[in-house]
């Protein structure tokens, strides 16, 4: 016997909550067809009880599932049953800068009923334009939302959002999830999972990899770990935002992978500064090293996109100066409490200290290579 399930959207609540128990009946019927379950549980995460269901933008599609387990018998279904098509949960963003923004905006632009919070009220406006809600605290976020996630700059203002006075946590509970994008250290996720945990609320760390353009094209890379069912909960959500993912197990390794991916990456940035300024000192164009380097081994997207602008002392802000600092910073901890030697990562941060000493803080952190420019070494010098 085979099962054809069709999911349809422009239905009554009263037809939803028909097909909804139908689905029910259908799982218990036939408990051997996985497909079938797996369909219904997460739908019973979705719909906490067949009275919850709420409006929701998502396109009509139709869906034949066979039910392996007996399909030999018959190829045509024998039972066909129409349900809805999942509707997003209601998502909640907190933290709208050069990140948040965009990760929030596809989210909507996907038709996903979206609330939004921002410790600056103003950048809320342009998401409410297009369709957002908005809560005035991370706690009424959390208690209005069933996914919400955080976006937040520092290890800091993300444990203040999430478990802080009016944060997070307070609006939390059973059947919720928090997830924190922000790039912190394990030790602050894992306070955060703490608190978090203790209202019953599942709690995921998903940290990315990509930057600005990546994250208004949908094609950031997703680090994640804790929680397993609420990865494969939001993993649509994180399918709308970024091109990959990786479930890394417990809370932790999401925030190590991260720091480790940053501390490379402000190496590398660091090494390139001094090669584009040696090779101008003994009269080479640095745009031919660019180019030079684009097609070699050591060629990565970062050196083609900076290099130009770098040339030209320009930092256009993707991610902060600041930021890198602090990922250093993180990954230099990381690496002295298991007593890995980082001396490449340790003398880059010394840099990126004394480009933040300079005020380049929030410049892109490709402005490390003022730094390195004989104005700034005369005065650290001094
Ligand atoms: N930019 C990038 O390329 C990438 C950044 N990241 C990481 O993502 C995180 C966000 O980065 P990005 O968007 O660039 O950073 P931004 O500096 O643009 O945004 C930081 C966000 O944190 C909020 N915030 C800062 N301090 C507080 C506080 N004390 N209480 C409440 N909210 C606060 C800001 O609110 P307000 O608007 O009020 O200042 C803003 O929403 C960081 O952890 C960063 O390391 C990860 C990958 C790439
Ligand atoms: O944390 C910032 C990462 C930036 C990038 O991956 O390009």
């Amino acid at each position: 016997m085979s099962v054809c399930l069709i999911i349809q959207h422009n239905i009554t609540t009263e037809q939803r909550e028909l097909q909804m128990r139908l689905c029910f009946k259908l799982q218990s019927s036939l408990s051997s067809s996985s497909l079938v379950a797996d369909m219904a549980m997460s739908m019973r995460f979705l719909y906490p009880s067949p009275s919850s269901f709420h409006h929701h933008r998502f396109s009509p599609h139709t869906i034949a599932i066979s039910n392996a387990a007996a399909s030999s018998s018959s190829s045509s279904p024998q039972v066909a049953a129409v349900i809805p098509t999942p509707p997003p949960s209601r998502v909640g963003f907190l933290g709208l800068g050069i990140m948040g923004t965009p990760m929030a905006l596809n989210l909507i632009n996907s038709g996903v009923d979206v609330t939004v919070w921002n410790r600056t009220k103003s950048k809320c406006e342009p998401l409410i334009n297009l369709g957002a809600k908005y809560k005035s605290s991370p706690e009424e976020v959390a208690a209005s939302c069933d996914v919400t996630f955080a976006m937040l700059a520092d290890p800091q203002s993300a444990a203040d959002v999430a478990f802080g006075k009016q944060g997070a946590a307070n609006g939390m509970g059973p059947g919720k999830g928090y997830v924190d994008v922000s790039t912190v250290d394990g030790e602050t996720s894992k306070l955060i999972n703490g608190h978090i945990k203790s209202t019953g609320a599942l709690f995921l760390e998903a940290p990315v990899s990509g930057s600005k353009k990546p994250a208004e094209d949908g094609q950031l890379i997703f680090l994640t770990a804790g929680d397993k069912d609420l990865y494969e909960t939001v993993s649509p959500f994180l399918d709308i935002m970024g091109k990959s993912k990786f479930y890394l197990g417990d809370v932790g390794n999401g925030a190590a992978m991260k720091l480790v991916v940053n501390m490379i990456m402000g190496s590398m940035m660091a090494s390139f500064s001094e090669g584009l300024l040696l090779s101008e000192k003994v009269g080479l164009d640095p745009k031919v090293l660019v180019e030079v380097v684009s097609q070699g081994a050591i060629n990565a997207p970062m050196y083609s996109t900076k290099g130009p602008s770098m040339i030209q002392s320009l930092y256009p802000t993707a991610f902060p100066l600041k930021h890198q600092q602090k990922d250093l910073r993180l990954a230099l901890g990381l690496a002295e409490s298991v007593s890995q030697p980082t001396p490449i990562a340790a003398a880059a941060n010394e840099l990126y200290k004394v480009a933040k000493s300079h005020g380049l803080s929030d410049q892109d952190f490709s402005a490390v290579i003022e730094s390195l420019k004989s104005k700034f070494q005369k005065s650290e010098n001094q």
